[in-house]
């Protein structure tokens, strides 16, 4: 069931990968999803595509310029009466160390230790394919499709299952 009032984020991060680590964000504590683990990036705001957000969220955030390449993940999540419909892309940085300037916490975390951090439940499947290596540098996109978690109990739960739409050409 489509609830027309809920209100609908664009949400776009960052796949930022050096030596088998990944770059991960902690969120505030006190926030929505606080002192989880996530790919950095954030809301896309009015007037802006997703390139511009992004740039312009790991600046503020991290203090760094990057080159954005192409969609790793894309899902839609229910949170309550919000929806996230976030993107991943696969980020190298041009410029910059990334520095903890607007978030609790930054860590280059093991793609065989992401297991061991929080991550918000939008991300499940897109973490657990990158721990398996599933997540090339090019051409896989992992969609996870809608997954419509309603809290409110009048309403329908609408939970569609996830799904790997690419993978890449076997060697
Ligand atoms: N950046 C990022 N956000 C994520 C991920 N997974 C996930 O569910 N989200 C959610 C958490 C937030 O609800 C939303 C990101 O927006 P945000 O970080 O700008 O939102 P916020 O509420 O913290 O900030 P604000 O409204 O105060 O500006 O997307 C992820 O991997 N990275």
């Amino acid at each position: 069931m489509q609830d027309e009032g809920k209100q609908s984020f664009r949400v776009v991060a960052a796949l930022i990968r050096q030596e088998g680590k990944v770059l991960l964000t902690q969120r505030w504590p006190g926030k929505h999803l606080g002192l989880t683990w996530e790919f950095p990036g954030g809301k896309v705001e009015i007037g802006e595509n997703d390139n511009q957000a992004l740039k312009r969220e790991l600046l503020e955030e991290l203090g760094i310029d990057v080159e954005i390449g192409t969609c790793c993940f894309e899902t839609r999540h229910g949170y309550g009466s919000k929806e996230v419909h976030l993107l991943i892309y696969r980020c190298s940085i041009l410029n910059g160390t990334p520095t903890a300037i607007d978030v609790k916490a930054i860590e280059w975390v093991g793609e065989n230790e992401l297991s061991t951090k929080s991550f918000p439940p939008a991300d499940l499947l897109f973490v657990q394919e990158l721990s398996l290596g599933r997540i090339g540098t090019e051409e896989v996109v992992v969609n996870a499709g809608t997954n419509i978690e309603n809290e409110d109990e009048e309403n329908d739960i609408v939970i569609k299952p996830a799904q790997v739409i690419s993978r890449p050409p076997r060697k």
